[in-house]
């Protein structure tokens, strides 16, 4: 298991100048093997800077990142796999020597190297580009290339910043899917994205970060069975006055009255009156989005 405790990082200051900027104010999190952890938060809240520590590029002023229930050294970073946020292709060089060059890097020899390539190239749709220069390629092939280089040598954790960015549908879900066969074999994988809708498809997990602090926690389904959820009832030409007396506020439209019912409520008692007043079109829970929920936590 992936553990980060209690990260602070503050940017500038010290003695004679001004407090600085606190990035981080005690960020802590676990990633399982196997799971596909999002994480989501406003722009400048610290997710980056996460990313940065747990990859050793950044020193945290305090706190600890540990795998395995040891403290992560240099050694078990060779053997993560890490897609920057400023990302990290030599433009001129082709594409497969690039991912090849990449896994020599992370300690591969070179039939290795060649046969991680040729799979990866193959499984991104990549491999009529192989003789290409990386800057000949589209933002979304290119970054294609760079989640091959972050995958060639089979990494056991994939940390991954922004992934999703700029991408079109399709490469979406080839990374996509890519990332999940990494999961299913047991690697945690760590992203984070302002893409809330995929994140809440892909992910066993979220944190929600602002302000350097983990706001909110947990599976989705978690997290959106702890917010309030709201009873939708739509019924057809109901009598009168037939919602009088019930939680909630009744809109029409059409010949349709649409009751939204929110917390302490009877739903048998509500259903009851529905039917007897007219046809029920709709009756069901409405559970928040994770965009829903994380403007609530964020605000
Ligand atoms: N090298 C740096 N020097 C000074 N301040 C920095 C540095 N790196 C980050 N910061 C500040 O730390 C805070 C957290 O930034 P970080 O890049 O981690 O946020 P983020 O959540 O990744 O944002 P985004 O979604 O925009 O990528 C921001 O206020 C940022 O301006």
């Amino acid at each position: 298991m992936l553990e980060i405790s209690e990260l602070r990082k503050r940017f500038g200051g010290g003695p004679g100048a001004s407090e600085g900027k606190v990035a981080l104010d005690g960020i802590s999190f676990a990633v399982r093997p196997g799971e596909m952890f999002g994480f989501v938060g406003a722009n400048g809240a610290g997710k980056t800077t996460t990313m940065r520590i747990v990859m050793g590029v950044l020193q945290a002023d305090s706190g600890s990142v540990s795998w395995e229930d040891r403290p992560l050294a240099y050694d078990d970073r060779r053997r993560f796999g890490y897609m920057p946020e400023e990302r990290g292709l030599y433009q001129k060089m082709r594409v497969g020597e690039q991912i090849e060059y990449f896994g020599r890097l992370h300690g591969l020899g070179q039939q290795a190297a060649k046969k991680a390539t040729d799979d990866l190239l193959e499984r991104l749709g990549l491999t009529e580009r192989r003789g290409d220069a990386v800057q000949t390629l589209s933002l979304g092939n290119q970054q294609r290339v760079q989640l091959a280089v972050a995958l060639v040598h089979d990494p056991e954790v994939l940390v991954l910043d922004e992934p999703f960015s700029g991408l079109d549908p399709i490469a979406v879900d080839a990374l996509a899917t890519a990332l999940q066969e990494r999961c299913r074999s047991g690697v945690p994988v760590i992203f984070s994205s302002h893409q809330l809708e995929l994140v809440e498809r892909l992910c066993d997990s979220v944190g929600i970060v602002a302000a350097g602090r983990m706001v909110a926690t947990g599976t989705v389904a978690d997290l959106r069975a702890a917010e309030s959820n709201t009873l939708r009832v739509v019924v057809r030409d109901p009598a009168p006055g037939w919602a009088d007396g019930l939680p909630g506020a009744v809109t029409a439209t059409d010949g349709k009255h649409v009751l939204l019912a929110d917390g302490e409520r009877d739903d048998q008692e509500i259903l009851r009156r529905a039917m007897k007043a007219g046809h029920v079109e709709h009756f069901g829970v409405e559970r928040p989005t994770l965009t829903e929920i994380f403007k609530e936590a964020v605000t």
